[in-house]
């Protein structure tokens, strides 16, 4: 039975991450990195501790040394790391934590060896050169069209309301991932959360047949 998960990242306080796991989210991500939605560790742990039980609790990290990537997991309480930046399979292993991989779908190839990774999935993005995530930017969906992963894929980059029907119709993937897409003016919107959760799942449920 086909169910896509749903995952709202770049979230920054407890309250639209409680928010965002009542109207339906799997999981709720928070950025560890630099850019204009880093929150702090201090911030993280808040966030993870006003969730509700059975949502993943996701820290995105882009190329930090492993030691401050485990430390702050156990810190803040992630059920998962992603890892966004080129960190390779040996340093995702030696991590010893639950991890997603962000993959810059720039060709077939390269989805095709990213698919080696030692991860539990990869998070397939949009390729930007000079930008590591967040851009707000789809890709070519028709890049993963048909692609025999053996890693189930989330699916992000541009995500909206307005289009996760279809993306999720096309490829069927494992999740989706949004960030700019629920955001006005740069902030969330729970309105936005709640419309892209629903055709999400409207979606995955007939998709599933
Ligand atoms: O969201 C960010 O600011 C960010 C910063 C650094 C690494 C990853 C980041 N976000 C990830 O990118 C996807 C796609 O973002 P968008 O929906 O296109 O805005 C997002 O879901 C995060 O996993």
């Amino acid at each position: 039975m086909y169910s896509v998960r749903i995952k709202i990242c770049g979230v920054q306080d407890p309250f639209t991450a409680e928010a965002a796991a009542l109207a339906g989210a799997d999981a709720v991500g928070m950025v560890l990195a630099p850019g204009r939605r880093q929150v702090s560790p201090e911030q993280a742990r808040a966030i993870c501790q006003a969730m509700p039980p059975l949502v993943a609790r996701v820290g995105v990290f882009v190329d930090a040394p492993a030691d401050e990537v485990r430390q702050i997991a156990c810190y803040c309480g992630f059920d998962l790391v992603q890892l966004h930046g080129r960190e390779s399979p040996a340093y995702c292993r030696s991590l010893g934590l639950r991890c997603l991989k962000g993959v810059a779908a720039r060709s077939r190839q390269a989805l095709e060896q990213a698919d080696n990774y030692p991860v539990a999935a990869l998070l397939v993005d949009t390729y930007l050169p000079g930008r590591v995530g967040g851009t707000g930017q789809p890709f070519d969906w028709r890049l993963l069209e048909n692609l025999p992963l053996k890693l189930p894929f989330i699916l992000a980059g541009g995500l909206h309301p307005g289009n996760v029907g279809r993306a999720v119709a096309l490829l069927r993937p494992y999740g989706v991932d949004v960030s700019s897409g629920v955001e006005v003016n740069g902030q969330k919107d729970l309105q936005l959360i709640k419309t892209f959760i629903k055709r999400a799942k409207e979606v995955s449920y007939h998709a599933a047949g």
